[in-house]
């Protein structure tokens, strides 16, 4: 069973205006919900593409009962820990350009924390557990040490879209793969990158500091992976980009599942970057056919 753990899941709110002007009264075309928050996402995708998954994390008050109520619609496992505050409402402004705002997220209590911890009691070996996405405020660092510590103790393949301290202690327990994008990577290790080459050596320190493996997304230039056997390049097809939102969950999906199928790191790269990019050519994240279709369209090249 492949696990994924969302701290701050969300209703993402797509407001479609046809221009967006600060300071004035601007009309919506359409507005969209949409059950978010990365690990989520990851679940979805995972669904879509018929691999096993449960998503964990908190959910509370009248929005967690949306985002509940329309992943299990969805025929999505759940089993999310219950919290009294409400979860977030993340709003994404699609017009000329996209403008997101990210809400902080719910206070979580003491016990909430702990009681998340214990729903990993039952993870084994012969599971993979994925943590995607930001961390609510009121959760402490040592809250967030904690869980990975228990994370690693299940035995479980450990995969990562986290950032700053996150994903520092992340890289001691050899996930099998972390997924920051480009901008992440520079920022974590507080580089400009000029170049792929840029990226690539810097993608490397990610293997020297434990990852398995690292992909490394670099928007419509698709992305690198970094393995113990060489550095590798993914084009993104051309397409029309709706909706930028998802595409790295879409990615860590398509990777994860594929890897947990076959084990095979080509296969797993090929079907993230088609998940990736089929997404950003998606209102919603992509649909298995859209995927499935643009496989044909991506190139994998060694380049390192
Ligand atoms: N404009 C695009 N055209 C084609 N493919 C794209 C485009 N944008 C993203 N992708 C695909 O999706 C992958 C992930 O995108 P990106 O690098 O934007 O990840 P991200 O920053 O984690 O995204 P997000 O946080 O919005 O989910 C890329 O590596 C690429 O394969
Ligand atoms: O605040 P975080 O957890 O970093 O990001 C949350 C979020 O922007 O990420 C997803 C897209 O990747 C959205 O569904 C969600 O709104």
């Amino acid at each position: 069973m492949i696990y994924t753990i969302t701290l701050n899941p969300s209703i993402d709110y797509v407001v479609h205006t046809p221009s967006l002007e600060l300071g004035a009264l601007n009309k919506a075309n359409t507005c969209m919900t949409f059950a978010g928050g990365k690990g989520i996402n990851v679940s979805r995708m995972l669904h879509e593409l018929s691999y096993d998954t449960t998503a964990l994390g908190f959910t509370g008050g009248f929005t967690g009962d949306f985002i509940t109520g329309e992943l299990k619609t969805a025929g999505l496992a759940t089993d999310f820990t219950p919290i009294q505050d409400d979860s977030r409402i993340n709003i994404k402004l699609k017009s000329e350009t996209e403008t997101e705002i990210n809400a902080p997220g719910p206070t979580i209590t003491a016990q909430e924390a702990d009681a998340l911890l214990h729903q990993l009691d039952g993870i084994s070996d012969q599971d993979t557990l994925i943590l995607s996405g930001s961390t609510p405020p009121s959760l402490s660092h040592s809250f967030r040490q904690q869980l990975i510590q228990r994370m690693a103790q299940t035995g479980a393949q450990l995969v990562f879209d986290t950032t700053g301290e996150a994903l520092k202690t992340a890289l001691s327990f050899k996930p099998l793969i972390v997924k920051p994008n480009q901008h992440e990577l520079a920022e974590f290790f507080g580089v400009t990158l000029h170049n792929r080459q840029d990226i690539s050596r810097c993608g490397q320190k990610l293997l020297d500091l434990g990852a398995r493996h690292a992909l490394v997304s670099l928007g419509g230039d698709g992305a690198l992976l970094l393995t113990d056997n060489g550095v590798y390049h993914g084009s993104a097809p051309t397409g029309q980009v709706k909706n930028s939102v998802g595409s790295g969950d879409s990615m860590i999906a398509g990777f994860t599942g594929k890897w947990a199928e076959t084990g095979d790191v080509t296969d797993a790269f090929l079907l993230s970057l088609a998940a990736g990019s089929a997404t950003a050519f998606s209102d919603d994240l992509a649909e298995r056919g859209a995927i499935e279709d643009l496989t044909k369209n991506i190139t994998i090249q060694r380049i390192d």
